[in-house]
């Protein structure tokens, strides 16, 4: 049960770091996420339709985690440009574009019907 305490203690200081230092984490979190949401609630919308729009948030923001992750090892590797280092993180950038550009597609199929 400690062990347990722990690692959620360390996910919630790994989430403190990414809002305090990271924008486009800070703007999925504080903005699209709580739109998304609100707009859910306005349009009453179903059940599945809620999982399936949550899942989205969940993986965007969980992707972003990951990326940023990827960057600070990264960094902590070498600060000279390296093209093996481009590509890790090119590949890392482009795991959250895709989760973002699956997530929109989603949001249009769940929110055009009601509009
Ligand atoms: N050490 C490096 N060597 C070579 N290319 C690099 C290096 N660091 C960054 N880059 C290139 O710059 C891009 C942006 O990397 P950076 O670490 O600045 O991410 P960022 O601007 O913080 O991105 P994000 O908005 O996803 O947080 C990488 O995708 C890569 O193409």
């Amino acid at each position: 049960m400690r062990r347990l305490l722990r690692s959620f203690v360390f996910a919630w200081r790994g989430l403190a770091h990414l809002a305090a230092s990271q924008r486009n984490f800070r703007l999925h979190l504080f903005l699209a996420a709580p739109l998304v949401i609100a707009a859910a609630a306005w349009l009453d919308l179903a059940v599945w339709e809620w999982a399936a729009l949550l899942l989205c948030i969940a993986l965007v923001l969980g992707l972003e985690a990951m990326n940023t992750a990827l960057e600070i090892l990264a960094d902590r590797v070498s600060r000279e440009h390296d093209p093996v280092i481009a590509l890790a993180k090119d590949a890392a950038a482009a795991a959250v574009l895709l989760a973002a550009l699956g997530a929109a597609v989603v949001g249009l199929i769940v929110f055009l019907p009601h509009l």
